[in-house]
């Protein structure tokens, strides 16, 4: 499961709204020209004003910043943005507009307002959390999520959870790392040398133990009759930002091969740095593994690209 901050629940919260607009292939934005994203480009949105519904707030940003009448308008994601130093949590509440009536009419806090096709959006013009959950707006996957600021410009602490809107199913699977001082072995192929495409499905009723011995000796030349776990991490692939259906639950193993009498290396495989080895989920994690310290993880992945991951002490 994954672990979502509650310790600042008791946090006094500002609640505010945040609307795009879609037709076709084009997202409505607006160029912010004070106050809060000043300077980047905008959905529609603002602060909800005492006895107002956050879904009534929504429809009169839209109204103030674009000129539009929103007629149908789905909640998408909830995000808490959150600052160092500050107690007070922005709860965002992320709205998808897809019909609505009237003109576009520009003001003194936003112009210009400009319609972006999906695939030309200016994402480095915007604020720096839209490109992790930017996409999951426009393929409707509904999400929660938690942003930590340092500054507008840095995030220092995220989570994304996908809200669970069918059963998801777990697939079992099992990876060892064969490790000697800060080097690992990486394969010299380099579709094989991704992490996350090459584990070992556990069979049902096969220990995870034998599932990780046994993948060890088929892809190692290698005399060991135990391998320690380090980890399990679960992996949720949203694949081109499709809807995950499955949860990847894998148990990685690390065998240092130091100690080792024997361990004859194959021209399959060179040995590389963990700081310079690559596709290897985030920056932190084969530094995490190479500790030998048992930890669980959690990683939301599109392809190759993390999109948030989360590091637990076991
Ligand atoms: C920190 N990272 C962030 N990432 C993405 N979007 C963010 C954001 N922080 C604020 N936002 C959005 O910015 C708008 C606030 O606008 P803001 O001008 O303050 O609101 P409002 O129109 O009520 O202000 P005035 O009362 O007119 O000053 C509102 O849509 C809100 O969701």
């Amino acid at each position: 499961m994954l672990y979502y901050p509650t310790y600042f629940e008791c946090y006094p919260r500002k609640l505010m709204t945040l609307t795009f607009i879609i037709q076709n292939d084009e997202v409505l934005l607006g160029m912010k020209n004070r106050g809060m994203g000043k300077g980047k480009w905008n959905g529609f949105g603002g602060k909800k004003e005492p006895n107002e519904s956050i879904f009534d707030a929504a429809k009169r940003e839209v109204k103030e910043e674009c000129g539009l009448d929103a007629i149908s308008m789905k909640k998408i994601g909830f995000i808490d943005f959150e600052y160092v130093g500050s107690n007070e949590i922005l709860e965002g509440h992320i709205y998808l507009c897809d019909k609505f009536k009237g003109h576009i009419v520009e003001s003194d806090e936003m112009a210009p307002i400009k319609w972006f096709k999906i695939n030309q959006f200016p994402l480095d013009n915007m604020w720096v959390d839209h490109k992790l959950w930017f996409p999951m707006v426009l393929k409707q996957i509904p999400f929660k999520a938690h942003f930590k600021y340092l500054d507008d410009d840095t995030i220092v602490d995220s989570t994304i959870k996908l809200l669970r809107i069918f059963k998801k199913t777990k697939e079992i699977w099992v990876n060892v790392i064969v490790k000697k001082d800060n080097k690992i072995l990486i394969s010299n192929n380099l579709e094989e040398s991704k992490i996350f495409k090459r584990h070992q499905y556990v069979k049902k009723g096969e220990s995870l133990e034998n599932a990780a011995l046994s993948y060890l000796k088929s892809n190692y030349e290698i005399t060991t009759e135990e391998v320690p776990k380090i980890a399990v991490i679960n992996v949720e692939l949203t694949d081109n930002y499709s809807i995950p259906s499955i949860i990847q639950e894998i148990h990685m193993f690390v065998m240092d091969v130091s100690k080792l009498k024997k361990f004859t290396q194959s021209n399959d495989y060179r040995w590389t740095n963990i700081n310079n080895a690559q596709f290897f989920a985030d920056k932190k994690f084969l530094s995490t593994l190479c500790k030998m310290k048992p930890f669980k993880a959690y990683f939301l992945m599109d392809n190759d690209d993390v999109l948030c991951s989360k590091y637990y002490n076991n």
